[in-house]
């Protein structure tokens, strides 16, 4: 398995281009907020003055965790394979939002613990079965992270638009999640784990104890790979080599929520410029979220109490996103629209 190299985003002639197009549209400086760095960053990815979003896909990764042993989820395992069988019903949350916004929608199974055979619209990269129970051992073995890995930046390789937003389907999750998020960047165990599908307060200090307990057992897990093998899923892992796949070809990254972002904190680790091609779509409820974001520097552009995964608040970032194209691309200037510039 080779990493991609991902250049960092620097180019100075560019940026100042940018910036002059942006600030010579008719409006007051800085006036469209948020969307004025998302139409500088849609352009630095693409080294372009008048860059284009071309068909925009969401790849749902699903994939279980044998953490769920541990009773650290309020739902079931068997949610996370009725749930796929949901996405490709067409009936879940992820289905409406990428439906109306007009992105493509791909589920991969990364490693579900049930067996779907050929279907239509399932993209079949399983690894295994599930994820062995992190309380007692390493979730995956590092040829299996790998592997997952591959099969990330392999599936990204075969994409055809230049837009791609991650979700994610996996009961436990969140807990994998928190792991990898304390491990990674130092941040005490109590900040990063949350109450995920709705534990009790009861339930939010049980998951903290099981990940704190799986800290002591496997305090030598310290590299970026190592903590992925160690605490992820084999979803995770797989959106980590998605990610850096993604970058890699100058495409722009969607981050969704808690999981995804934690994805993405090991995508970091291994490639840190990774960061310069992401959009945050929004700020999950999970508690930790925000901490993750802190951490990365990242400013989201949606805070609606969402926390629900799936790629949701990413499938509701891409008007935004289109948006901040138009803008860049369609709005006048104060000298074509001959509008007065500011007096003083
Ligand atoms: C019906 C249902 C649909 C979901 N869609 C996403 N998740 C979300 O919840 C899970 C993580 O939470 P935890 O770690 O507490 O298990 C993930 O599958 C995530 O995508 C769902 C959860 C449920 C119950
Ligand atoms: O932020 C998320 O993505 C999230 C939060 C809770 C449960 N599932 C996903």
């Amino acid at each position: 398995m080779t990493i991609p190299h991902i250049p960092p985003l620097k180019d100075d002639s560019l940026a100042a281009q940018l910036e002059r197009a942006i600030n010579n549209k008719t409006k007051p400086l800085g006036s469209l907020g948020a969307l004025e760095g998302l139409a500088h960053k849609v352009g630095m990815i693409q080294q372009a003055t008048r860059p284009e979003l071309r068909e925009p896909a969401i790849l749902v990764f699903a994939g279980d965790h044998g953490v769920v042993a541990e009773g650290i989820s309020a739902f079931p395992q068997d949610v996370t394979w009725q749930m796929v069988e949901n996405f490709l019903a067409g009936g879940a949350a992820i289905n409406v939002f990428a439906r109306q916004n007009g992105c493509l929608l791909k589920v991969v199974d990364a490693g579900v613990k049930h067996d779907f055979g050929q279907r239509e619209g399932l993209v079949n990269r399983k690894i295994a079965h599930g994820t062995a129970n992190f309380a007692q051992q390493p979730a995956m073995s590092a040829q299996q992270c790998m592997e997952a890995i591959q099969c990330g930046m392999d599936l990204v390789a075969e994409l055809p638009g230049n837009v791609l937003g991650f979700g994610e389907m996996g009961i436990g999750n969140t807990t994998a999640a928190a792991a990898l998020m304390h491990r990674l960047t130092g941040i005490p165990v109590a900040d990063c784990v949350g109450a995920g599908t709705g534990l009790t307060s009861e339930g939010v200090a049980h998951k903290q104890r099981v990940i704190e307990a799986a800290m002591a057992l496997h305090a030598g897990a310290q590299d970026g790979l190592q903590a992925l093998a160690t605490f992820g899923g084999l979803e995770i892992a797989m959106m980590t080599g998605a990610m850096l796949k993604a970058a890699e070809r100058r495409m722009v990254l969607l981050i969704d929520g808690f999981i995804v972002t934690s994805a993405l904190l090991a995508a970091a680790r291994l490639q840190p410029a990774v960061l310069d091609y992401c959009v945050f779509s929004h700020c999950s409820d999970e508690s930790g979220h925000q901490r993750m974001l802190n951490f990365l520097g990242a400013r989201p552009l949606l805070n609606l109490g969402l926390r629900l995964g799936e790629g949701t608040g990413v499938a509701l970032a891409v008007p935004l996103l289109q948006a901040a194209v138009n803008f860049l691309n369609q709005m006048a200037t104060f000298e074509s629209a001959q509008v007065s510039e500011k007096s003083e």
